[in-house]
């Protein structure tokens, strides 16, 4: 299919109510299917944005999967869940498809509230595996019969856990099926060599290499009779050596390489497969983006990817200023030409993280470990402990990931490894499983780790500067956003760790923020003038160490004090702010925390989600406003604020 998405009519689709209707569909019928599904998943993520080449890959494959197994009696959970959206369309919510990643419309992952189509929710990669160990396990408690499927992508076997699933699955010698979704993509193209093995697999190397290494041995060993014999035997030969001898050794019966987008043969191995009473992996070769040429020429671009013109695939954009994300990159790369020692890790997220013009600058300082952040810390220290200095770009919401290994590699020994911390706060329309709520109060508590978050990309090259010439741990956090605009300097400014700053005196209030939070406190305060009040504002820049005497001194001045952080209250920055008053004495009933409560917070638009947490100008300013309640008019009059 070229650029032109022709609006046709969906008449099969409209006609699908439950994947059960889908088992009624003929092959001619499911092949037409899919186009329309195709079609549907285009035309929504254009005008929504999403994940799209991963869906486009999967279709056929869903397609088949939904001909002959019949959810939700059986349980079929997808790793990652950014390939859902064909099982979603099929699955009940066609019609609420035009929603996708909207807040209050459906979600762009796996969601057990939203469908009982969905036995997990799921975000992060890995996990698949696992769930359909579990789920095979209860079924085994319960005495049922139904079928368990996990839909892994290639990527997700760069992930750990995804072997902890197979080590215990295979073992366990229990019914249930994988389907190894290989389109040598993770984001980036694939790595590693479970990358290479599964290459060498698809291409029938695997067969091939072991049978001329075989008719070798045969020649030179045991001479031309021989060899003669064994010829006649090759086929025989070809079907003990199956291609999948890892799996299989694993435990697994193997099933593959087969075609990902044929549904004939999906359909007649899905239905031999079911009769099979043991772990079984069916490896499909699929390619990613598939059917919309856009996405298929340039899959990492389509992966997840913003509202875009079907015609040219072009994302619709306005002119904006840089990323945190693309001022981190450059700044790194401008570090990283004066400095030999600076090595970069990503996740599996080059260009996410904003590594990819390092990767091209700097290819042996460059490492994309895979999806597997736990490797990548340690890997980290281990280069640290030689004297190397590591940025580890991760986003926050990953890095949950590597916790132990922040404090067990890196922190307890001290290692001068560098944390890029993108993605902290609200990214938005992934919603709860990419939220960055978390890594300011699991930062905050591990000893050795300075904290720093930027309120502008400006200081978000100087922190990074100031980090790497720190002979310690540091963890710096900025979120999914453009910057503020603001000039960067040409040379990077070093900032004294543990120092605050002012960015305007008050006196009838002091509004502390932290990274994000600085600009909309600073428009609050704006905004508070123009209401009589006068509000200091003090960008904290560090979480830790606290700039104490600073916090001190304004608190006790303005005597009320207004904490904002994007990020979970409990145990936070402004849990951090509470415990300094408590200790010095300053008493914590006079500071109010805004941030993230005690609650997931679900999709939508960024600014959506910041407005209903009250983190923007006017939420502030209205919470600065209640504070302020009690005092008299005459004196909130009297004071406006000094920008400094
Ligand atoms: C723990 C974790 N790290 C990183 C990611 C970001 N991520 C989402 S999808 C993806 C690639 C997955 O590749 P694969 O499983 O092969 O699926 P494909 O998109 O190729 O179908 C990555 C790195 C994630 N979701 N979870
Ligand atoms: C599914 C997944 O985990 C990633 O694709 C993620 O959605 C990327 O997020 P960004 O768009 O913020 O890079
Ligand atoms: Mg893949």
């Amino acid at each position: 299919m070229n650029g032109n998405i022709m609006n046709k009519n969906e008449l099969i689709l409209a006609g699908i109510e439950s994947p059960a209707d889908v088992q009624d569909l003929s092959l001619e019928a499911l092949k037409t299917l899919s186009d329309e599904i195709r079609e549907t998943i285009i035309r929504t993520v254009a005008q929504r944005g999403g994940h799209l080449a991963s869906s486009l890959g999967v279709v056929e494959l869903t397609v088949a999967l939904l001909k002959i197994f019949s959810p939700p009696k059986d349980r079929i959970v997808f790793d990652v869940g950014h390939q859902a959206y064909a099982y979603k369309i099929l699955t009940g919510r066609r019609d609420a498809f035009s929603t996708l990643r909207t807040k209050g419309g459906i979600s762009g992952f796996p969601k057990r509230e939203e469908s009982p189509y969905d036995f997990f929710d799921v975000g992060h990669a890995g996990n698949a595996i696992s769930v359909a160990a579990g789920l095979a396990q209860a079924r085994c408690f319960n005495g049922d019969d139904h079928k368990v499927i996990a839909v892994v992508g290639d990527g997700s076997l760069t992930c750990g856990v995804s072997y902890e699933g197979l080590n215990q699955a295979g073992a366990a010698e229990k019914d249930l099926i994988i389907i190894l979704n290989d389109n040598e993509m993770s984001i980036s193209p694939n790595v590693g060599a479970m990358a290479a093995y599964l290459n060498r697999i698809m291409t029938g190397q695997i067969v091939t290499r072991f049978r001329a290494e075989v008719k070798n041995i045969l020649k030179n060993v045991m001479g031309e009779p021989i060899y003669s014999l064994a010829k006649q035997f090759e086929d025989a030969l070809k079907g003990f050596i199956t291609p999948g001898k890892l799996f299989e050794d694993l435990g697994f019966k193997y099933v593959g390489p087969i075609d990902g987008h044929q549904v004939k043969h999906l359909v007649e191995t899905f239905k031999n497969i079911k009769r099979f009473r043991e772990p079984v992996l069916v490896h499909a070769i699929t390619c990613k983006g598939k059917g919309y040429c856009q996405a298929e020429q340039n899959p990492s671009r389509f992966h997840g990817v913003g509202p875009f013109d079907i015609e040219t695939g072009k994302v619709h954009s306005q002119p904006r200023p840089p990323s945190y994300t693309t001022v981190f990159g450059k700044a790194l790369v401008k570090l990283a030409s004066k400095d030999p020692k600076i090595v970069a890790i990503t996740a599996a997220m080059e260009y996410g993280t904003g590594l990819a013009e390092f990767a091209r600058l700097f290819p042996r300082r460059f490492f994309d470990v895979g999806i597997a952040e736990q490797h990548g810390i340690v890997f980290a220290a281990g280069l640290a402990s030689e004297g190397y200095h590591p940025v580890v770009a991760i986003y926050s919401t990953f890095i949950q990931r590597g916790y132990d290994h922040l404090i067990h590699d890196v922190c307890m020994q001290n290692f001068p490894v560098v944390f890029a911390m993108d993605r902290a706060g609200i990214v938005g329309e992934d919603g709860p499983t990419h939220h960055g709520a978390f890594d300011i109060a699991f930062a905050r508590s591990i000893p050795n780790l300075t904290v720093m978050a930027p309120a502008d990309e400006d200081q978000l090259s100087d922190m990074l500067a100031t980090a790497l010439t720190l002979n310690s741990p540091v963890s710096i956090r900025y979120a999914r956003a453009d910057g503020l605009g603001v000039p960067i300097k040409k040379e990077p400014e070093l900032i004294p760790v543990g120092k605050g700053r002012m960015m305007t005196e008050g006196e009838d209030l002091l509004i502390i923020a932290i990274g994000s939070m600085v600009d909309p406190a600073v428009q609050a305060a704006d905004l508070l003038a123009k209401k009589g009040i006068s509000a200091g504002v003090l960008d904290a820049r560090f979480i830790k160490p606290l700039d104490e005497d600073l916090i001190l001194e304004k608190s006790r001045a303005a005597g009320k004090v207004l904490v904002v952080e994007e990020g979970i209250l409990a145990g936070g920055f402004g849990s951090a702010i509470l415990e300094l008053f408590s200790d010095k004495g300053l008493g914590g009933g006079s500071a109010v925390r805004m941030g993230i409560s005690d609650a997931f917070v679900e999709h939508g638009t960024r600014a959506e989600l910041l407005a209903d947490l009250g983190l923007t100008p006017e939420g502030i300013s209205a919470q600065a406003v209640s504070m302020l309640k009690d005092r008299p008019e005459s004196k909130l009059r009297r004071f406006s604020s000094i920008r400094l």
